[in-house]
């Protein structure tokens, strides 16, 4: 007797039966830096010595000034002074220097990038060879196949990890790959996805420039690390804790700032422009139209004070704004700030450092049964971009390893 076939299941249910059933969530967060850091208050005294720049004692008056108000302690460098003076062209941008700054990243950044990833790996708790999905971002170097195909290697993932690479993006680059994971997991029923972000700050060395402003913010700002997070939906217990659910992620542009913030690859490295009056001045106008997009649909009231906060910290002043205009209490951007402290911006990895930062800080806060549960990320980017992302806290707040 023939058996009777089972009805073919409609494209809608096949559909259904891949995606997961909850929402993405950060299962674990790893981060690494260079060896070498360098405290800011000593940072013009190096960068004018390894420029041989130290008769232009004007200028020099001029960086210390403004470092002091950028909101940065110290950072982590990969380039020495060693390393500068193995390559001279460095110091000048009309000298045809792009090729020795690629061939130096090429491999550092992917060594960065495989160091936070495999602390990410270690707290996740299951084996490299788990991951099904591998999203890279930088914006430091141009190279094919690039850092997602050293990772391979570097991790021994499988070789059907799905990757996708996502160059030159700016600082909302950490963002746009966790709101991209963020789909992967949702829309494929067991997806884990790899969110690595790394960034050499090698690309942007240059000398000291008189009238040259963005010249002194590139030098003082930015600072070189590697973010990773692992991101799954439906976590496997007791292996697996999700940190923070991803409610939901949106990318919008501020409108007339097309201009605010630029880079491009040059034979000297990058170019760009950063108009730094008016950055903090476009964000502080736009946040809070940004916040009630991304949160009234969801139905979340939460007043700005009762929500926690991760917000890429391009500077002081931009937070500053951000404070004033939500009339925030300080400890809610004191991550951000700690972070810009410590690491200095950090471009799109940043924000990783600050989630890592926040799950800390709200972890002793649970302790003391104060910690809220809704929270947002916000971070701005070339566009000007902002990303947003609405967080549900789990309670499973973990120190990193
Ligand atoms: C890369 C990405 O994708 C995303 C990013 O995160 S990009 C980075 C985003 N960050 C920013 O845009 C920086 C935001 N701005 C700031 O942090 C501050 O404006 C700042 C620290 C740069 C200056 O702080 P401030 O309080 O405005 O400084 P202020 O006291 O007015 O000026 C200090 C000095 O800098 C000079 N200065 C300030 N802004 C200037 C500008 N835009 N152009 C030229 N000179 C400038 C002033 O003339 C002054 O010079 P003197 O000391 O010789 O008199």
């Amino acid at each position: 007797m023939g058996s009777v076939p089972a009805a073919t299941p409609s494209v809608r249910e096949i559909c259904r039966a891949q995606r997961a059933d909850g929402p993405a969530a950060v299962l674990a967060i790893g981060t690494a830096n260079p060896a070498h850091c360098v405290p800011q208050d000593e940072f013009p005294d190096f960068y004018f010595r390894a420029t041989n720049s130290d008769h232009l004692t004007a200028l020099k008056g001029k960086f210390k000034r403004v470092f002091q108000k950028l909101g940065v302690e110290r950072r982590y460098l990969h380039h020495t002074e060693e390393l500068l003076r193995a390559h001279p062209e460095f110091l000048d941008d009309e000298a045809a220097s792009l090729d020795a700054r690629l061939d130096i990243v090429a491999t550092a950044v992917p060594e960065l990038a495989a160091e936070a990833s495999k602390k990410a790996i270690a707290e996740w708790g299951r084996p490299a060879a788990d991951i099904t999905h591998l999203v890279v971002t930088t914006n430091s170097g141009a190279h094919i196949p690039g850092v997602d195909f050293r990772l391979i290697a570097l991790l021994g993932l499988r070789p059907s990890v799905r990757r996708t690479m996502l160059y030159l993006n700016g600082c909302f680059a950490g963002s746009a790959a966790l709101r991209l994971a963020k789909d992967l997991a949702e829309n494929n029923r067991g997806a884990r996805v790899l969110v690595v972000c790394a960034e050499l700050t090698l690309m942007l060395f240059n000398g000291p420039k008189e009238g040259s402003f963005e010249r002194l913010i590139h030098q003082g700002l930015f600072g070189d690390g590697a973010g990773a997070v692992v991101v799954g939906a439906d976590p496997l217990s007791p292996v697996e804790h999700a940190l923070f659910e991803m409610v939901s992620a949106a990318q919008t542009v501020i409108p007339d700032s097309g201009d605010a913030i630029t880079m491009h690859i040059t034979k000297g490295g990058f170019g760009g422009n950063i108009s730094t009056r008016e950055v903090p001045v476009f964000i502080g106008d736009n946040v809070e139209r940004c916040l009630h997009d991304s949160l009234e649909p969801l139905g979340v009231g939460a007043k700005w004070n009762d929500l926690f906060w991760a917000v890429h910290p391009g500077s002081s002043a931009i937070l500053d704004r951000i404070d004033t205009v939500l009339q925030l209490e300080p400890e809610k951007l004191a991550a951000s700030r700690r972070v810009l402290s410590d690491y200095g911006n950090m471009f799109g990895v940043t924000i990783i450092f600050v989630l890592d930062e926040l799950r800390r800080r709200l972890r002793e806060q649970e302790g003391v049964g104060g910690a809220p549960e809704w929270g947002v990320v916000m971070t701005f980017g070339p566009g000007l971009t902002v990303e947003t992302m609405v967080l549900h806290a789990t309670g499973h707040m973990h120190a990193s390893p």
